[in-house]
């Protein structure tokens, strides 16, 4: 009799998705895939993050690290060979970047020193007189980036409220070569319409370059290249690598002549990842999906526990946020950074302060879980002026959620927040103090 297909239809023959293993008896059919595939990939992307093509010399399970900076030549001429010098080229890098371009479903992926230096790659395409439109909410350190281009080098840049497409729209030029998104923002957690805001840039100006700084979701939860982005950028220091060991960016692309003009970047300014960081990103890489889905679930029910203690808390895994069908249209996960505001900065840093488990530092994206206070910390190269302009809340908190027992994170959160007078108990339970719920 003919094998049932997995939808339960009889087949002619053995269905193409039946596997045998080595000695050729029936497996139990594959799990659903958890994310979609496309032509690059085989296999489910938790499946593609911990498999990995070519082969070593030796037959190495993990990738070597190629630690040498220069590689012997066979003629003075450098013949054939792939290397010749780490800044140019580097085994270790070559096969993480090969590994990004998969997971990132790019043609060509990569790998630099950290994600403001994949900015920095990224903005040289940029000539002067350029104009670049970006959001009114935004990394720091890309606004001050941004900045200095605008300073020094004589781009026009507009920030812009990305979430509303008009604005976007109302500010294509026969100049615009630049279309700079983040989503959700850094760290106002605002979700971005991509494919809307790149279908119009391209409709304008078909040279427009549509990039997406994905360091929040990560090639977990979204694919910007698949949604009509040009180049899809990283900070491989977040989620990608998850320890917080290691600085690291990523670029990727589908486009062979901005890859190409990319690298020349690369390799003239000497910003390659080195052999030893990308032997860790490469590590680092493979548990994405196991600590993106233990992040998720954490971040959800923080987020539902301060919600209910009447705070305004922006995350996208929300019903409440304004923009939940937006994100969910496009994200396959709603990512583990979130931030509420409490009604006065005081009590939000007594808050912060008052933590234990949750670390004050900047970063997310790592496997223990962070706090920290945005205007004083990330964005603090925005000036207060500008942030006040661009209604960044003094109380803001983010919280950067890692893979800890949730019920530790809820209870050190909880006397956090008793601790600096943000809610009052009851014996019901904790809630929301006035000013919280006056939000
Ligand atoms: C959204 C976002 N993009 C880019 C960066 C820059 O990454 P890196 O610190 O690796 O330079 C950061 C943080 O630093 C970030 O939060
Ligand atoms: N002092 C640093 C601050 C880095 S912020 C890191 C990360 N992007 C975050 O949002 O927490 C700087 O000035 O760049």
């Amino acid at each position: 009799m003919a094998a049932p297909l997995p939808d339960g239809q009889p087949g002619k023959s053995a269905s193409p998705l039946q596997r045998l293993d080595l000695d050729g008896h029936n497996l139990p059919p594959s799990p659903a895939p958890s994310s979609p595939r496309n032509g690059r990939r085989r296999y489910a992307l938790a499946t593609e993050l911990v498999y990995t093509e070519g082969k070593d010399q030796y037959g190495a399970s993990s990738t070597p690290i190629y630690q040498s900076a220069t590689f012997k030549q066979t003629s003075a001429s450098g013949g054939q060979q792939e290397y010749d010098y780490t800044r140019s080229g580097n085994p270790t890098r070559t096969h993480l970047e090969r590994h990004l371009a998969k997971i990132m479903n790019a043609n060509r992926a990569l790998a630099v020193s950290s994600g403001m230096g994949a900015l920095d790659v990224i903005s040289r395409l940029l000539r002067p007189g350029d104009e670049v439109i970006t959001g009114s909410d935004l990394y720091g350190g890309t606004h001050r980036l941004l900045t200095y281009l605008a300073t020094n080098q004589q781009i026009v840049v507009y920030h812009v409220d990305t979430t509303d497409v008009d604005a976007v729209k109302a500010r294509l030029s026969e100049k615009t070569t630049m279309v700079l998104l983040e989503t959700p923002t850094n760290p106002l957690i605002k979700i971005v319409d991509v494919p809307s805001i790149a279908r119009l840039a391209h409709e304008f100006n078909e040279k427009a370059l549509v990039v997406v700084d994905n360091t929040m979701l990560s090639p977990m939860l979204f694919n910007p290249l698949d949604v009509g982005a040009d180049i899809v950028y990283e900070s491989g220091t977040k989620y990608l690598s998850g320890h917080h060991d290691i600085m690291a960016g990523v670029i990727a692309c589908n486009d062979a002549a901005i890859g190409d003009k990319l690298y020349f970047t690369i390799n003239s300014t000497g910003c390659g990842l080195s052999p030893n960081d990308s032997f860790l990103l490469m590590r680092g890489v493979k548990t994405l999906a196991i600590r993106m889905e233990k992040q998720q679930t954490n971040a959800q029910l923080i987020a539902e526990f301060l919600e209910s203690h009447g705070f305004r808390v922006r995350y996208p895994g929300l019903k409440s946020h304004p923009q939940y069908d937006l994100h969910w249209a496009t994200a396959r996960g709603a990512g583990a950074v979130l931030s509420f505001e409490t009604g006065d900065a005081a009590v939000s840093q007594r808050i912060v302060e008052a933590a234990r488990l949750w670390t004050i530092s900047v970063s997310f994206g790592c496997v223990n879980s962070l706090i920290s206070m945005p205007c004083q910390m990330s964005h603090a190269s925005i000036d207060a002026k500008t942030r006040k302009e661009r209604q960044m809340p003094e109380d803001l908190i983010r919280l950067c959620v890692g893979i800890e027992d949730a019920n530790d994170l809820i209870e050190d959160l909880s006397r956090s927040l008793v601790q600096a007078g943000a809610v009052n108990v009851t014996l019901d339970g904790f809630h929301a103090n006035e000013s919280a719920q006056s939000l």
